[in-house]
């Protein structure tokens, strides 16, 4: 569950990116988040993930109010999350395996049990035939997919994802978001920021509009 309680945002640079924003995404919900450039998507999300912090107002994700965390439990909250980025930020030097096995070396599993979940995760996404190359020899929407791969490996409770087909044509992007659904199928709270406005009415999901920082429509 994310909610929101009368959130704003001003960044010292004097912008308000985010005003009075109000809403509830309950769990095992999925929901588009879009708006013009500029409009509060990206500042949005990085408040649900603790990268920034509201001006006003509250955050909760699942039962944790998110100004009321301590620094130690943060982490834990990062673990609760998973997100995907436009440009999927994966390591080149390192292979598609070792790209998604990231998350849960940082957690400290055991090499045994990160490899039976990498593949695991691997297998969600169709590609476990390539576990083995570099990235960079993938195909674009083949390396969103290693992306989103390492955002569910650890099982998060949410999911966050922001512009994940911005670079994508229009068949690749739809499987894209065919993928986010079958996650929210199985359990997983489902956030995606896009503008590709065509796409997610298609969809027929919730969709959460911003307007110059202000949820201008919900539904
Ligand atoms: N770190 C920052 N410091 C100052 N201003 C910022 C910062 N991050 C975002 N902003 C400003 O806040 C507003 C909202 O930006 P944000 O990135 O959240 O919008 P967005 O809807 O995600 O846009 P886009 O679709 O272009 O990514 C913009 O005016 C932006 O310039």
């Amino acid at each position: 569950m994310i909610q929101f309680e009368h959130v704003s945002k001003h960044y010292d640079e004097g912008y308000d990116a985010l005003k009075d924003v109000s809403f509830t995404l309950n769990t095992g919900e999925l929901a588009f988040l879009t708006g013009h450039s500029g409009a509060g998507k990206s500042t949005l999300l990085k408040l649900v993930m603790l990268m920034e912090q509201p001006t006003a107002g509250h955050v909760q994700v699942g039962d944790q109010i998110l100004g009321k965390l301590g620094r130690h439990d943060i982490p834990f909250l990062r673990r609760s999350i998973g997100v995907v980025f436009q440009n999927h930020q994966l390591l080149f030097d390192r292979s598609v395996f070792e790209n998604v096995a990231l998350p849960l070396q940082i957690c400290g599993y055991s090499p045994a049990d990160a490899a039976r979940r990498v593949r695991a995760a691997l297998d969600k996404v169709g590609l476990l035939n390539r576990e083995k190359m570099n990235p960079r020899a993938l195909s674009s929407g083949e390396q969103q997919r290693v992306g989103i791969a390492r955002a569910i490996v650890h099982k998060p409770k949410v999911l966050l994802a922001d512009e994940p087909t911005g670079n994508l044509d229009p068949q690749l992007s739809e499987e894209i978001m065919r993928l986010f659904e079958q996650f929210n199928r199985v359990g997983t709270t489902v956030l995606i920021a896009s503008h590709d406005l065509s796409l997610i009415r298609s969809m027929r999901h919730r969709m959460l509009t911003l307007k110059s920082g202000r949820l201008i429509a919900d539904g």
